[in-house]
């Protein structure tokens, strides 16, 4: 068999030939472009002998001989285009093999230097299973496998580009005059100035034809990552910090704290990759976010809180170990489910909205009527080919995600709070493992009140805020005839004191719950075997769910962050799990700060009532 063709082209990857194709303004001798050019590409400018692609040289290893002897009991069978067709034993090899007919004019392509790596890696298989095959002979032979493949690959692309039947396609009038100038004066390196006889149509079409199929090509094999400015990659170095301040991200990206959230974590998590999300649907995807969430114009529930959200469930995902014993698609319900909780929040409360019977109320039969809205419309809006992000999920992967999502959105209705703290620790208390879709929801929701368990700027920033959103409904209920719902009255409302409360009785047993569990979930993984992977092996008959589908992270080589800064194991320096848990921190620093102030706030509305006390005797001594 003759062997591969050489050529004189580099064979880089495609990245390399794609670079290429991009117009050259540069470059001292355009014989020299010219070169590379048909090399990398195949293009016919002018030259009508095209080089194939040679393969870097790499010889491959003789395993010591005893791989011939395997050869000669074994023979690939080719079918009629020379493609291994099957492997038999010599002894069942028919007379003779078919091969391919070969045709003065037809170029042909050599497969040799293939099918010998496929010999190769089935002796490889053949030698793995007796146990026989060192590590390194191993690794050295599927390189060379691979990098023959590869050449094999490149050459059957340049047979594709050099047919000159597909050159109909390309049909004249569809090339016009200008684009033919400009690929001729960019491809050819002729001075485009000057006139000349115009290139040959088929280089010019075979220019285009190749440039669109290394596009193509190049974005297949290219990581999609989305776009984050300078200035906001900068803040997003601490994107992983429980104290990140979603209001200078907010500041600085002029209103778009949602959408950098959601860019910089779908980079983060690989999920652009993994569920092949259209760039341009999730950038109009999040600005629809952002148009929700800015609808109504809430002190509290608008993009920055959503941005904190999710922000602060990143952080439960990836810096607890958590993110380990998930799949991409539990991942991914946690952070678009956080992304979407609040949408469209009308700034009241459910409570309200029942009172009211508002709209959404008659809608949602007054079952949790926000958080329905919320996850509904979220969806809805995906019905829109251009913001639908769940688009290339298959059919299985998107029930399950919307089954995770709606489930997550609803457990954010306070009015489920203590029924999931209940159930969450008896769960925690028997030896059973946790209800995965319940963990999730726990998480989310205990991030959706984390605020009070961040450091105090940030959390004196958020009670202003919530409070002030309160209050609002509160005199809405007053122009409407309702009573005041609990802490809407801004006149009466002791902030310090609701606050202490709201810490003691639902944010701090929320926080110390959501410790427990991520112990519970975390541990079961560091006391694996060393030999296992981070990833629990499936055990027989576990549920092959698309959510257990574990898919390696995104080659963050090119980015500050490595992959390990989502799946890391949280381990001390003696090697053990040392789940951190700021937020029990921070949340003593801020009971502490409110009983301060709680004081203070008493003391003022002592000297209040006696100065209006004051002042009512001295107007009845002035009436009398
Ligand atoms: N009292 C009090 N309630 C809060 C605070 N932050 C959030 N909440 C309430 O917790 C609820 C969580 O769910 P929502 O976001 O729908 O609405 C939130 C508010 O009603 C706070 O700082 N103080």
């Amino acid at each position: 068999m003759n062997r591969a063709r050489k050529s004189s082209g580099n064979c880089g990857c495609f990245r390399n030939a794609f670079c290429l194709l991009k117009p050259s303004t540069s470059g001292e001798n355009g014989e020299s472009d010219k070169k590379l050019l048909n090399s990398a590409t195949g293009i016919q400018i002018e030259e009508e002998h095209t080089p194939p692609i040679r393969p870097r040289k790499v010889p491959p290893l003789d395993l010591n001989g005893a791989q011939q002897n395997w050869k000669q009991e074994h023979e690939v069978i080719l079918d009629a285009h020379q493609r291994p067709k099957s492997l038999l034993r010599r002894s069942q090899v028919p007379e003779k093999s078919c091969s391919q007919p070969s045709s003065p004019t037809k170029k042909t392509y050599d497969n040799a230097p293939a099918l010998e790596s496929l010999e190769k890696l089935r002796y490889i298989l053949h030698q793995l299973n007796s146990g026989q095959l060192p590590l390194e002979d191993l690794k050295r032979n599927i390189e060379y496998a691979a990098l023959v493949l590869e050449t094999a690959y490149m050459d059957e692309t340049r047979r594709i580009c050099d047919e000159d039947d597909d050159l109909a396609e390309v049909t004249p009038e569809t090339v016009p005059d200008e684009v033919r100038e400009w690929l001729a004066a960019t491809f050819t390196r002729q001075n485009a100035g000057k006139k000349r006889d115009k290139p040959k149509f088929k280089s010019v079409a075979n220019a285009i034809r190749t440039g669109i199929f290394f596009e193509k090509l190049f974005r297949k094999q290219q990581a999609v990552t989305c776009p984050i400015p300078p200035e906001i990659a900068e803040l997003m170095k601490d994107v992983s910090s429980w104290s990140f301040n979603p209001f200078t991200l907010h500041e600085v990206s002029e209103g778009h704290a949602l959408k950098y959230v959601g860019f910089e974590l779908f980079n983060r998590y690989g999920f652009m990759d993994r569920f092949k999300v259209p760039l341009s649907n999730l950038e109009n995807y999040l600005a629809a976010l952002e148009v929700g969430y800015s609808k109504h114009n809430n002190p509290y529930h608008n993009i920055i809180h959503a941005a904190d959200v999710t922000q602060s469930s990143h952080f439960m995902l990836s810096q607890t170990g958590l993110a380990n014993s998930l799949g991409d698609l539990e991942l991914l319900a946690v952070i678009f489910g956080a992304l979407i909780h609040d949408y469209e929040h009308t700034g009241h409360t459910n409570n309200f909205h029942i009172q009211s019977q508002s709209n959404y109320a008659m809608l949602y039969n007054d079952r949790s009527v926000l958080e329905n809205h919320h996850v509904s419309s979220c969806f809805r809006l995906m019905k829109e080919d251009d913001k639908n992000i769940l688009a290339h999920l298959t059919r299985d992967e998107y029930k399950e995600l919307r089954n995770m999502v709606i489930e997550i959105v609803l457990a954010t209705d306070m009015s489920t709070h203590f029924m999931q703290i209940k159930t969450m620790k008896s769960m925690l208390s028997l030896p059973e493992g946790i209800d995965k879709n319940k963990a999730l929801c726990l998480i989310v929701h205990a991030c959706d009140i984390s605020h009070a368990s961040k450091p105090w700027n940030l959390h004196s920033r958020w009670t202003e805020g919530v409070l002030e959103e309160f209050f609002r409904q509160g005199d809405l209920e007053a122009s409407m005839g309702l009573p005041y719902s609990p802490l809407c009255d801004r006149h009466t409302v002791h902030v310090a004191d609701s606050q202490i409360g709201f810490i003691d009785f639902i944010v701090e047993p929320t926080m110390v719950i959501c410790g427990e569990l991520l112990v519970k979930m975390v541990e079961p993984l560091v006391s694996l075997p060393p030999s296992d992977s981070l990833f629990p092996p499936s055990v027989e008959g576990e549920d092959k769910s698309p959510s257990n589908a574990l898919s390696p992270l995104p080659d963050m080589r090119n980015s500050s962050v490595s992959p390990s800064s989502i799946r890391k194991i949280p381990l001390n320096y003696c090697g053990k799990l040392d789940i951190p848990t700021p937020w029990m921190k921070f949340l003593h620093e801020n009971k502490a700060s409110w009983k301060e102030r709680a004081v203070k706030e008493e003391e003022e509305r002592k000297a209040a009532e006696a100065a209006e006390a004051a002042k009512t005797e001295e107007n009845k001594e002035n009436g009398a």
